[in-house]
């Protein structure tokens, strides 16, 4: 809309004036609302008109964009940004008031009976839930030129994470629709948040896969927009670097998820449908699913609005602290504080010696993994008061003490984690404590850094990251009764690992612990230097004993045995430097690679009961 041109505005700026003949009256509004919030350097470098014509056009469009998609427009972004950024220089503590203390949660241990129950429970549940990815994030501290979700969870069978992500949730689906009263067959919700980072790659992925198994209408991908960087203190927007027709943008975080969901419909689509639960992920934990159906065991049995699954946490480490913080005035919330606060927030509260572990060798708030269980009724109630808005944070990095300029351009982020901030006191907000070696295992950082982390701390790197699972696989063997043999410590990339005998197993194999003690019996025996991939659902394992490397797959209809004494060469690993470019990226960055001397495959393709025995 034509709007009065307010000629002093412009006159201030010639390089913006002498062009506005190209401008239609929409883009002239904008040029205002850049000058009136303090913008007028995006247009120092401009030519004169006829020079760049196209380029100051796809400028507008883009700021056009920024404005649109922001609640309150770019005004209101520069506006918050200029407060936050304000508060961050002074130090301001954004916890003034609140003290912080250490909640009490559920405390859930492998294996034990009430473990076992609450899996039983999360079973009976998990065709109420729908599961929310978030996977727009660049991943900048892994620095892995691919998407994250395309990243082998482990080597030994190449899965990648997406892969047993959807595999994981079809397992999941499929046992309940098995015990369901009803006997409907219901397809549990698959939701992936992405961004423009990740958004194509995540399509193609999925569509050259066949959605790995899934009904593509199961699947739906929201992608969360960027917003603009800032420059300084003062908001101005960052130029991109090589184009100054263009402002910078990065992703504004994993709390756009919830005004995504609220926009997209999707939630009161499911509350038709009778859903009851939300469970909100993170790219690249592959023990995840260790943790879900417990920790859904847990929300229905104490029906938890929300129910944040959580691990002991090391002082330092990057992982938030779930903590409880009591106002003044006696408000108080259970809620994740980030990694970067929590130190600043002990300190300025009556804890010295500030983020640091307590004499069980852990810090005393458990670590937020953000997974997150919602109860979708309240959950959109919520929403429908806040319209999925994030309370918003900055965190620029400083280049020297004076805090006036940064290293490079900042922005304003929101996290998902930060959801229940806005409830009301009578939320039931609670959290589930795992052990880490089930439950958490992400791959975050690159070799490099990984490699500098503080002994005792994990690496969360892709070394660590796939020794996790095989770490796992095996406990969880040995807690059914297999004699796994005892690791070896490794160094891989700089980093010392503990390396298990290399078992991993498809999803629909054994999902929860009691499904997995059906499937062993016995007495059974690994190796450490042996491999064991179990791909097919009906694999018995019966007497075994494995030292070499062992492949089976089979269809549903085949029930295989696997027993007797199983001795070949195996595969062995060979150490690979994260520098050496002519290895793969995604291989490098493990430190090693596996050379497959030798391995007894399998693979039933009919129906019928076979055993496998050497
Ligand atoms: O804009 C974004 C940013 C991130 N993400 C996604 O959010 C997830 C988490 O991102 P990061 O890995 O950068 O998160 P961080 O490691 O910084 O911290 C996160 O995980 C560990 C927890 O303890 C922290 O509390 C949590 O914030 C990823 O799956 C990423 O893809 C988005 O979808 N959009
Ligand atoms: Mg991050």
């Amino acid at each position: 809309m034509a709007s009065t041109v307010d000629s002093n505005i412009f006159s201030s700026v010639p390089a913006l004036q002498s062009n506005l003949g190209i401008l239609s009256p929409d883009q002239i509004e904008l040029a205002k609302i850049l000058l009136e919030n303090g913008q007028s350097h995006l247009f120092q470098q401009w030519p004169q008109l006829g020079v760049d014509d196209k380029q100051k056009l796809d400028f507008f469009d883009q700021i056009a964009r920024l404005n649109s998609s922001y609640p309150g427009g770019l005004a209101a972004y520069i506006k918050t940004a200029k407060e936050l950024l304000a508060d961050s220089k002074l130090g301001k503590n954004p916890y003034d008031g609140f003290s912080p203390s250490v909640p009490s949660g559920e405390n859930l241990t492998f294996g034990t009976d009430n473990f076992i129950e609450m899996e039983r429970k999360g079973v009976v549940e998990a065709r109420n839930a729908a599961f929310v990815l978030v996977a727009g994030g660049l991943g900048e501290r892994l620095g892995y030129n691919g998407i994250k979700v395309a990243l082998p969870r482990e080597t030994t069978t190449g899965t990648c994470f997406l892969q047993h992500y959807i595999e994981s949730i079809l397992a999941l689906q499929e046992a309940s629709n098995k015990i369901a009263s009803d006997e409907s067959q219901r397809d549990i919700p698959f939701i992936i948040m992405t961004s423009d980072d990740t958004h194509s790659r995540t399509l193609e992925l999925l569509e050259l896969n066949s959605y790995f198994g899934m009904k593509p209408t199961q699947v739906h991908l929201l992608k969360q927009e960027k917003v603009a960087c800032l420059d300084d203190n003062d908001a101005r927007l960052a130029l991109d670097p090589h184009n100054k027709y263009s402002i910078q943008t990065k992703p504004h975080g994993h709390g756009d998820v919830h005004s995504l969901l609220y926009s997209s419909g999707l939630l009161h689509k499911w509350l038709d449908a009778g859903l009851k639960w939300v469970l909100f992920f993170q790219d690249t934990n592959g023990l995840l699913f260790n943790a879900i159906p417990a920790s859904l065991g847990v929300s229905a049995t104490k029906q938890y609005h929300v129910n944040s699954l959580a691990v002991p946490r090391k002082a330092k480490e990057a992982i938030g602290g779930i903590t409880k913080l009591t106002h003044v005035d006696g408000r108080s919330m259970v809620i994740n504080v980030e990694y970067n606060q929590l130190d600043p927030l002990l300190r300025a509260s009556g804890f010295p010696d500030g983020d640091v572990n307590c004499e069980t060798g852990f810090s005393p708030f458990p670590g937020n993994i953000n997974q997150l269980i919602l109860e979708l009724g309240p959950y959109k109630d919520e929403l429908q008061k806040t319209g999925g808005a994030i309370k918003e944070f900055v965190n620029p990095k400083y280049k020297d003490s004076t805090k006036t300029a940064f290293k490079s351009s900042t922005r304003l982020e929101c996290m998902m984690q930060d959801y229940p901030k806005t409830l009301p006191p009578t939320a039931r907000v609670g959290f589930t404590v795992m052990d880490i070696w089930l439950a958490y295992a992400p791959v975050k950082n690159n070799p490099e850094d990984a490699a500098k982390v503080p002994k005792g701390n994990p690496y969360h790197s892709a070394t660590s990251g796939e020794m996790a699972i095989y770490r796992a696989n095996s406990l969880i063997l040995q807690k059914a009764g297999v004699k796994v043999e005892e690791p070896v410590k490794q160094v891989l990339n700089g980093q010392e690992v503990e390396v298990w005998s290399r078992i991993t197993w498809k999803p629909k194999w054994g999902m929860i612990f009691s499904d997995i003690k059906k499937k062993v019996s016995g007495n059974c025996e690994v190796s450490q230097r042996s491999t064991m991939a179990i791909k097919g659902r009906n694999v018995f394992i019966e007497d075994l004993s494995l030292d070499g490397a062992l492949i089976v797959d089979s269809i549903d209809e085949a029930e295989v045995k696997l027993g007797g004494l199983i001795k070949n060469n195996g595969w062995t690993m060979e150490s690979v430097d994260y520098k050496d470019t002519s290895v793969p990226e995604e291989i490098r960055i493990r430190g090693f690679r596996f050379n497959k001397v030798e391995q007894l495959e399998k693979n039933f393709t009919q129906p019928g009961k076979f055993s496998v025995e050497d």
